[in-house]
């Protein structure tokens, strides 16, 4: 392909992309899949550049943009390489009328941006969490350790005990030690989220939201597989991953329970007062992880904001009942927005006075309010907040 070809199927993919996320349809990722498997005559060289293209221009656009073509021209402001590709030529854009639109800059709608500032993420915070995120790996120590575990490429230690962090992009799941489960792909982040738990052999443990069962897996290497630990979900699909990945890990103390949204309860009530550790890892507007995700702020509105934060106050009091007096509850949410994070914890704590906010320790992060927080721009990780409070 040309390079004008390139810029112009990324506007055409920007442009499905805008639609999904007005439509609440296929993330970006999905789409520009399912272009690649259907465009067979796009070489490896030609995907790399188109999809750099694509989230280039998802992240220049702050709010979501009026078409393809004006997120296109306003990436154009900041990389001179593309205004010249608006050339008229065969199969490129074509050249640039004098009063076209272009696309509006800055971190997020408006709203969002205001809501962020309220929760002090702003100037290069606010910035770095559209940023480049790095390949972080967790050695899994139920199979190897990091001090003596060999890669076939370079790697640095991260903040976390297990981590391991290489240049992004490089295609670690075709490597034997992978497929061997000496490693999980993870950001730093989450493995820090997994140490708040403290998980010890021979606990009760219960990884509520527990997805596809990436922080279960952290949980398991903790507790050395011995003792429970229960991963529940409402997601079957998502829940429905933790099997093959558990085995891979050699993880043995799992059970999985899938949840009937608005009945969680029901799955769980043998574990009424029993855990010794219940963690929330809640579902929120993930603004910790647009640098994964840049196209996510465009999806996110008051309305979903507001019902996520009715869906994890709701998780959270399910959570609570599960708890046994002395237990712990860990409340990681990855949105950095203070209603997802210290004010919903401080919320709970007021709706339960058994509960009181614990001191723990992490290697990276800062306080707020009743917890910490990991930020892209201070700690170099994905957004989270985390907290952590123990049942008189
Ligand atoms: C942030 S994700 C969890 C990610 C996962 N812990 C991991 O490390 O890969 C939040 C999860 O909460 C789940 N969820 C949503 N509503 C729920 C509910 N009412 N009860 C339990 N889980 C719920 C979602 O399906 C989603 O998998």
């Amino acid at each position: 392909m040309t390079p004008a070809a390139r810029v112009q199927t990324s506007i055409e993919l920007l442009d499905a992309i805008i639609e999904a996320a007005k439509s609440k349809g296929a993330p970006a990722d999905r789409i520009l899949a399912d272009w690649f498997r259907n465009n067979r005559f796009a070489g490896s060289k030609d995907r790399r550049a188109i999809r750099e293209l694509v989230f280039s221009a998802i992240r220049a656009c702050g709010p979501i943009p009026e078409s393809g073509r004006a997120a296109m021209l306003r990436l154009a402001e900041t990389d001179d390489a593309i205004a010249p590709l608006f050339d008229g030529s065969n199969y490129g854009p074509a050249q640039v009328g004098e009063t076209e639109a272009v696309a509006n800059g800055g971190v997020a709608p408006q709203w969002l941006s205001a809501r962020l500032a309220k929760s002090a993420v702003e100037g290069q915070e606010a910035e770095a969490l559209l940023g480049r995120a790095p390949l972080d790996l967790r050695v899994n120590t139920l199979k190897a350790d990091r001090a003596t575990l060999t890669l076939p490429a370079e790697t640095a230690n991260t903040d976390a005990p297990n981590g391991l962090r290489l240049e992004p992009g490089t295609q670690v799941e075709q490597w034997p030690e992978w497929r061997e489960g000496k490693f999980e792909v993870q950001d730093t982040g989450s493995q820090l989220a997994c140490l708040a738990v403290d998980a010890q052999p021979g606990e009760t443990v219960i990884d509520l939201c527990a997805g596809g069962g990436g922080k279960t897996l952290a949980l398991a290497a903790a507790m050395d597989n011995l003792g429970k630990l229960v991963a529940s979900d409402t997601d079957r699909n998502r829940l429905s991953r933790l099997s093959p990945r558990a085995e891979r890990a050699g993880a043995t103390n799992i059970e999985t329970r899938l949840l009937n949204p608005k009945r969680e309860f029901e799955a769980l009530s043998d574990l009424e007062g029993q855990a010794d550790a219940v963690m929330v890892d809640a579902p929120c507007s993930g603004t910790g992880t647009w640098r994964r995700n840049p196209e996510a702020r465009w999806r996110l509105d008051e309305g979903e904001l507001s019902r996520l934060t009715a869906l994890q106050a709701e998780i959270f009091d399910l959570a609570a009942r599960l708890v046994k007096p002395g237990g712990r509850l860990i409340y990681v949410t990855c949105s950095l927005l203070d209603e997802e994070g210290a004010g919903q914890f401080d919320a709970f704590l007021q709706r339960h006075q058994d509960f009181t906010a614990q001191q723990f320790d992490l290697p990276v992060g800062s306080p707020r309010g009743n917890g910490i927080r990991l930020t892209p721009y201070h700690d170099g990780t994905d957004g989270f907040f985390i907290a952590r409070a123990g049942r008189s």
